[in-house]
């Protein structure tokens, strides 16, 4: 069933049952061979299949919309002693960048069938509409099949037009245009057989454990950046913006950390993309808490600089709402937006579809949690061979093309390991390399 963007159809009335379920093990090794749904991290998270509702939205704001009419319309019950978010009633999403640049569209999709589990407790949640049977649980499906000779095609830019166009963003800074733009590249993985996402999300979650992994409607990844998570009316936004390389060298890790965490270039593109989040939470919020000092954040491939942005937000707000009102922070976009988005249009000559836009997971309460969709590939529809990969760099005055030609490799690299055999990535060593190390509450 499916609504077009911008129409407001009747909602259907569904029935939704939750039950608690025993641990049902590692959650990435329930997921069907078509149509799963996965939102994983450190092993708790869900995943989920089949498929009820699907609504073409035109924005997190849209689906907001949508979503709140079809919760009014369901009838939920759930054996759960207490609340868990994503229990009950949940739909995923994932948006594109820019609505007027891409040949993409966005979509909320509610599952048939949830498995999920959260802190030890483990629940299965089945929907239907009104009218439908009882559904058996899932079962086990076949094992996941790894890629077999991935070749990789060039993306819409050369590497050189895409350092020229990396100069001509630094010189538009210069010039006063805007203070900060993050450009992307692309590149496509084709594989000899059809792809298998249950493979990808499985090497992702295993590697990045500490990413939110995710898998919905083709569009894979796992990543580090939390747009914005809202439970029990406070809210989240891990924003992540400067970035050096790891070398696999633990000396020279700690030395970068401690080089990042005083480098001015990546201080003043973190505080960039700081300051869009703050002001765009703002309005929505009783109270809020932004660090003074950004912390790095250690993952298997980079080093990131991280600010975890808090809030209390007023009644009645939900997720999607803010996601609508986040997207896209200057952690992707720039600075200002407008103007950054427009010059991304002009020197990119890149369709960034779903990469970099909110991609997530919404429940009836309207707690959810909205990432911001990197280190990721979009499956091709027409040629399940095919992945295109996406990475970008924060560009400001002081950015270097040769430099952020390499970050953005760095970027692509959790996609590149996942997809050829054997693993090319380290391990998370789950701890922050930096000397203004902070705990990980996100
Ligand atoms: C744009 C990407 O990453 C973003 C840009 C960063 C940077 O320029 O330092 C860091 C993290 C993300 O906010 C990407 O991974 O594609």
């Amino acid at each position: 069933m499916s609504s077009p963007a911008g129409a407001t159809p009747v909602p259907p009335r569904l029935r939704v049952r939750t039950v608690a379920v025993p641990d049902p093990g590692p959650l990435v090794a329930l997921l069907p061979e078509t149509d799963a749904v996965a939102w994983l991290r450190g092993g708790d998270g869900m995943v989920a299949f089949g498929e009820v509702v699907r609504h073409k939205a035109a924005g997190p704001g849209d689906a907001e919309e949508w979503w709140t009419g079809l919760v009014a319309e369901s009838d939920v019950e759930s054996d759960l002693d207490v609340t868990l978010p994503g229990s009950g009633l949940v739909a995923f999403g994932s948006f594109v960048f820019d609505p007027d640049n891409t040949a993409a569209s966005s979509g909320m999709v509610v599952p048939r069938t949830v498995l999920g589990r959260r802190g030890g407790r483990a629940w299965l949640t089945q929907i239907g509409l009104e009218a439908d049977e009882e559904r058996p649980a899932p079962v086990a499906s076949t094992p996941p099949v790894g890629p077999e000779g991935v070749r990789f095609e060039g993306g819409s830019l050369t590497p050189e037009q895409w350092r020229t166009a990396v100069s001509r963003a630094v010189h538009g800074i210069a010039g006063g245009l805007l203070d900060k733009v993050v450009l992307a590249r692309d590149l496509v993985a084709v594989a000899q057989e059809d792809l298998d996402p249950r493979w990808l999300v499985g090497r992702l979650s295993e590697t990045y454990p500490r990413c939110w992994t995710y898998l919905v409607d083709g569009l894979v990844g796992s990543t580090p950046e939390m747009l914005i998570r809202l439970e029990a009316g406070l809210a989240t936004s891990r924003v992540l913006a400067g970035t050096i390389q790891r070398t696999g060298d633990g000396r020279t890790d700690l030395a970068r950390a401690d080089a990042l965490s005083r480098s001015s270039k990546d201080l003043e593109e973190h505080e960039y993309a700081v300051a869009s989040v703050a002001a765009a939470l703002e309005p929505f919020c009783t109270a809020l808490n932004v660090p003074e000092h950004p912390y790095v954040l250690e993952l298997p491939n980079v080093l990131h600089l991280a600010s975890d942005v808090t809030a209390a937000v007023a009644p009645g707000v939900t997720a999607l709402g803010l996601a609508a009102a986040l997207h896209p922070s200057a952690a992707v976009c720039g600075t200002p937006t407008d103007s950054a988005r427009e010059l991304i249009a002009g020197l990119e000559h890149l369709d960034r579809e779903r990469y970099a836009g909110p991609v997530g997971w919404t429940d009836a309460s309207g707690a959810g949690e909205w990432a911001i969709a990197l280190r990721c590939g979009i499956l091709d529809e027409t040629d399940p061979r095919r992945i295109r990969l996406f990475a970008g760099c924060g560009i400001v005055a002081g950015s270097d093309p040769e430099a952020e030609w390499a970050e953005a490799q760095s970027k692509l690299a959790p996609m590149i390991s996942a997809l050829v055999k054997p693993a090319l990535a380290k391990p998370d060593l789950g701890r922050s390399a930096s000397p203004t190390a902070s705990p990980d509450p996100v």
